[in-house]
């Protein structure tokens, strides 16, 4: 007869939903103080504070194009057969605008970007001018308003551009120069601490012996962080060993959260687990999702500490959809696009397949094993499917882009 031996009741929760599972690593965070960048080096941070316009842009009305400036009602009708003539008075650049007002009959040569002189509303491109002596000169086309540029039609001085929460991408960061900040306020970096675990793991640079394996999810998660604006404090690796574990975990001392990899799933040697099971705190064990079910949520001496699964795939999946958003505070951000071949539904998870996004629709990768690091590395899609649903050729399906 087959006896199986029934666990006590867990007293943390276990198999939570993946929203779940971020909000709850998102409330174990610390919130982060201000600090100012200057904005060559505020790339990657989140700004902490709302941003507002100190001066209107265009700061002036302007033209768009190179040619004259005039009054539109001169040169209504004007065509190449009977073009319209007008007395040049002078001319506006950017930063020398033009000093009087343009009259009736008369225009000013002007460049793009320079201020519109007071009296003119339109502009003629210089293609289709031709001079007539230095004075004067033809248009074979009406003066068009809307080749004008209006002071404050990007922004204007005091409106509210930028929010804070909002991470400084490269043209975010060129849109702050715009609104005339030399410095921004940012979050202060969280500090992050990294430890790979593992008997068979090794860093690359030595040979491989019998049943090791290349630590790629300290290398691969150390960059996703960076990527997240983090500090990474890296702990290195640690054997499976309570007590080097727990060694290793002291070398965290100031940071943030810790993340780990590896020895949180079902064996006997799946000490992380044991270690927050028994002596640290849980707040989860097990999420609804794969890859990546087994990650671990919980606390040592005060510090948060993640557990991530020790298969690559499992890993770094875990961290796109649970750690990136609850560390950056940017949701996940999925498209909708037809699934060009079947994906596989889990009665009681959201799976997370690879797929290679080709001619607008998305392409099973094939392998999907979570030791699979190339289905990642070659695939630039996770297709979400949620707990009980598949996805049939042609369905529509959510995306997230890798
Ligand atoms: N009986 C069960 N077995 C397993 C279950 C289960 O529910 N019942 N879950 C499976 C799932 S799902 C996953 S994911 C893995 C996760 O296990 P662990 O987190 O305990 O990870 P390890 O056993 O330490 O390692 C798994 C695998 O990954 C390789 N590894 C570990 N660290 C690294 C690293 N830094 N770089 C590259 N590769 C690494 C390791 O060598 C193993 O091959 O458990 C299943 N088992
Ligand atoms: O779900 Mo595990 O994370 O299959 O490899």
């Amino acid at each position: 007869m087959l006896i199986l031996m029934s666990a006590p009741t867990p007293t943390f929760p276990m198999h939570v939903s993946v929203d779940e599972a971020r909000a709850m690593l998102t409330a174990l965070l610390p919130p982060l103080d201000t600090e100012w960048v200057a904005l060559a080096g505020a790339w990657g941070r989140t700004l902490a504070a709302d941003l507002s316009a100190t001066v209107s842009h265009p700061s002036a009305t302007e033209s768009a194009l190179d040619g004259i400036a005039a009054r539109a009602s001169d040169t209504l009708g004007a065509r190449a057969e009977a073009p319209a003539r007008l007395r040049v008075i002078g001319e506006s650049r950017a930063g020398v605008p033009f000093g009087g007002v343009v009259g009736a009959g008369e225009c000013v040569r002007i460049y793009t970007g320079a201020p519109l002189p007071p009296g003119a509303d339109a502009i003629c491109p210089v293609e289709l001018l031709r001079d007539d002596g230095p004075d004067h000169v033809w248009l074979a086309r009406p003066a068009s308003p809307g080749d004008v540029r209006h002071e404050g039609g990007d922004f204007r001085a005091g409106d509210v551009v930028m929010r804070a929460g909002l991470l400084l991408t490269a043209t975010r960061v060129a849109l702050a120069a715009a609104l005339g900040h030399a410095e921004v306020p940012v979050r202060r970096r969280l500090r992050v601490a990294l430890l790979s675990t593992g008997d068979e793991v090794i860093m690359p640079g030595q040979p491989l012996q019998p049943g090791q394996v290349y630590d790629s999810n300290r290398v691969g998660l150390g960059a996703m962080l960076v990527e997240c604006g983090c500090e990474v404090v890296s702990l290195g690796h640690a054997p499976d060993s309570p007590q080097a574990l727990q060694a290793a975990i002291l070398g965290a001392g100031g940071a943030d959260v810790l993340l780990t990899s590896g020895g949180v799933s079902m064996g006997k040697y799946d000490f992380m687990r044991d270690l927050l099971i028994e002596h640290g705190r849980v707040t989860f064990w097990k999420v609804r999702m794969r890859p990546g079910g087994p990650a671990i949520l919980g606390g040592w001496n005060g510090l948060p500490v993640f557990g991530l699964p020790g298969n690559p795939v499992s890993s770094l999946v875990v961290f796109h959809v649970i750690v990136r958003p609850a560390l950056t505070g940017q949701p996940v951000q999925s498209v909708k696009l037809r699934a060009a071949t079947p994906f596989r539904g889990l009665s009681d998870k959201t799976a997370f397949w690879r797929g290679v996004i080709r001619d607008g629709e998305v392409h099973d990768y094939g392998q999907q094993g979570s030791g699979i690091l190339r289905s990642l590395s070659d695939a630039n899609a996770l297709i979400i499917v949620p707990e009980g649903l598949g996805v049939q050729a042609g369905d529509p399906v959510d995306v997230v882009l890798l």
